[in-house]
């Protein structure tokens, strides 16, 4: 059993308690030198008893509100974001039109006295603000064509994905978001703490990395109108193109490379624009290689796209992956960078925002402990043909999976979560595939049937990670690209890595979004992203 990390010490306080200001022990922003996050507040050891008496200015939307005292004061529960939790303000009539602050989503900035509320109320606040002047009101449309969406009932995850504008209010995605904030923070600290450098790959590329065809293709829309003004098509007559328009009903009899107006008037130039079909990147390995092989260790970290029309919990359109390129390095080196960086993850967020997950209890009840176990934990390495017969054996005892267990076929979530939950119970790295199920880049092993890939699988999640070590030999190269039919001509820069001063180097990918589902214990992945992108959903 792993050893318990032990408690941090610093937990919500993760800011200084003494200021710059001699008179106030909150933190205060340059920018804007009069307003305290509740953060400073509430996240105190002292739950912010300490600065009783001291005068703040707060802004934030209200979450819960009651007019109390026949309508004499009112108490108000107040989130700014900066923390999960609410600071108590107590608003006086005297004070302020209380009707109008009560309302669920009311924007609001206060100026007041912090105070130690009278003992023996409900309240678990070591501190609250009494009100002295409300500054700034931001009422909700009860009412309207649009009522403000975010009531103070309990609310489902599929409602919110519908308001995605306002889903943030709420106390799980917004914990969610500062625990996917911290986790893109502990992976750039990971990478600067080991002299891996941050590249910039590109988002529009015409090559598939992946080479399983899952992209989307990027149009160039323009106006008809501005056309000519601007000079961008200049190959053909624009009346040419609408009178061969009306006459061809089959578009795809026309001749190649018309730029014809599409139904709504506007004109496809992407041709015209990148000389050849340019695509959403589906990862930026391709690119990171080049840089890893004339700079040493690399990394990018933005986001990729699939066009897959997969309705999975686990799968989105648009997704981040943090890439790490590794020079010098065989696969058991990014295998055992990649174990680095998911341990540093776990103990960053430990230490960090243990606030957050503490809430995120409500929704995994294990997700401490699963980051804890994670953390101190070696993780298993199995051979992909070791996985197929323990997959077997579990079979030949009964074991149902939803989907067939075969050498040569991949594991399926169902196989994955099989090995990381109930044979080892920790991380597993699955190491060694057939190359038939795997991508051209990765490098042959000397038995000619396999790769040198790996994945990660975790607890709850499965494929947190893939990697592998790139083929770095040209000749093996091109037979491998040569088999999965590619068009050799586009990936030349590719090869020419290998002609030129070619070096033995891995990689791998961690999926920001699967990193968050298995940190958070949340169950669907559209709902650890800010705008998710999936079949049917581009807007909001
Ligand atoms: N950088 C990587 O190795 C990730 C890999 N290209 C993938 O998309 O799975």
């Amino acid at each position: 059993m792993a050893d318990k990390i032990p408690p941090p010490t610093d937990q919500l306080a993760a800011v200084p308690l003494d200021n710059a200001g001699a008179s106030s022990s909150t933190v205060h922003k340059p920018w804007s030198p009069s307003r305290t996050r509740i953060r400073s507040i509430l996240g105190r050891p002292d739950g912010g008893a300490g600065l009783a008496s001291q005068k703040v200015q707060i802004s934030g939307w209200v979450k819960k509100g009651r007019e109390q005292g026949k309508g004499k004061f009112a108490f108000l529960e107040v989130n700014d974001g900066s923390c999960a939790a609410n600071l108590q303000v107590k608003v006086d009539a005297s004070v302020s039109d209380l009707s109008k602050l009560v309302t669920t989503g009311t924007s609001l900035t206060i100026d007041g006295c912090l105070k130690i509320p009278p003992q023996g109320k409900a309240t678990k606040q070591k501190i609250e603000l009494s009100a002295e002047k409300v500054i700034d009101v931001g009422t909700v449309d009860q009412h309207g064509k649009t009522p403000y969406p975010i009531p103070k009932t309990k609310l489902t995850l599929e409602y919110l994905r519908d308001h995605t504008n306002f889903r943030a209010r709420t106390t799980t995605m917004a914990a969610v978001t500062r625990i996917r904030h911290k986790i893109c923070l502990a992976a750039h600290v990971f990478c600067d703490k080991h002299d891996i450098c941050y590249i910039h790959t590109p988002i529009i590329t015409t090559s598939d990395c992946e080479g399983a065809g899952e992209m989307f293709q990027v149009t160039t829309l323009i106006n008809q109108s501005e056309k000519l003004e601007k000079n961008l098509v200049k190959n053909i007559e624009l009346t040419e193109a609408e009178e061969t328009l009306a006459k061809v009903e089959d578009r795809s009899k026309l001749k190649p490379g018309l730029l014809l107006p599409r139904k709504d008037g506007k004109i496809d130039y992407s041709q015209d624009f990148f000389a050849r079909q340019a695509y959403l990147t589906v990862s930026g390995q391709l690119h990171a290689e080049t840089y890893a092989c004339s700079m040493g260790d690399v990394y990018t970290f933005g986001p990729t796209f699939r066009a897959e029309k997969s309705h999975t919990s686990r799968h989105l359109a648009e997704f981040w992956m943090v890439e790490v390129e590794l020079a010098f390095a065989g696969v058991e080196e990014a295998m055992n960078c990649a174990e680095a960086l998911v341990k540093d993850i776990c103990k960053y967020l430990l230490e960090k925002c243990l606030d957050d997950m503490e809430l995120m209890k409500n929704v995994d009840e294990a997700c401490i402990d699963r980051l804890q176990m994670v953390a101190l934990t070696s993780f298993e390495r199995v051979t992909y043909t070791k996985a197929i017969t323990l997959l077997e054996e579990a079979v030949a005892k009964g074991k149902k999976f939803e989907n067939q267990v075969a050498w040569r076929l991949d594991l399926a979530s169902d196989h994955e979560r099989y090995l990381t939950e109930v044979l080892y119970k920790k991380p597993v790295i699955i190491y060694n595939y057939p190359k038939d199920i795997k991508a051209f880049y990765m490098r042959l092993n000397d038995d000619g049937e396999t790769v040198a890939a790996f994945d990660v699988l975790v607890p709850k999640v499965g494929e947190l990670i893939g990697g592998s070590q790139r083929e770095e030999r040209m000749d093996v190269l091109m037979e491998r690209m040569e088999e999965k039919r590619l068009p050799i001509k586009e990936y030349e820069w590719y090869i020419d890595l290998r002609r030129h001063g070619t070096v033995k180097h891995s990689g791998f990918g961690l999926g920001l979004e699967r990193m968050l589902l298995f940190a958070t214990g949340m169950d669907n992945i559209r709902d650890v992203i800010p705008f998710p992108r999936y079949p049917g959903r581009a807007d909001l």
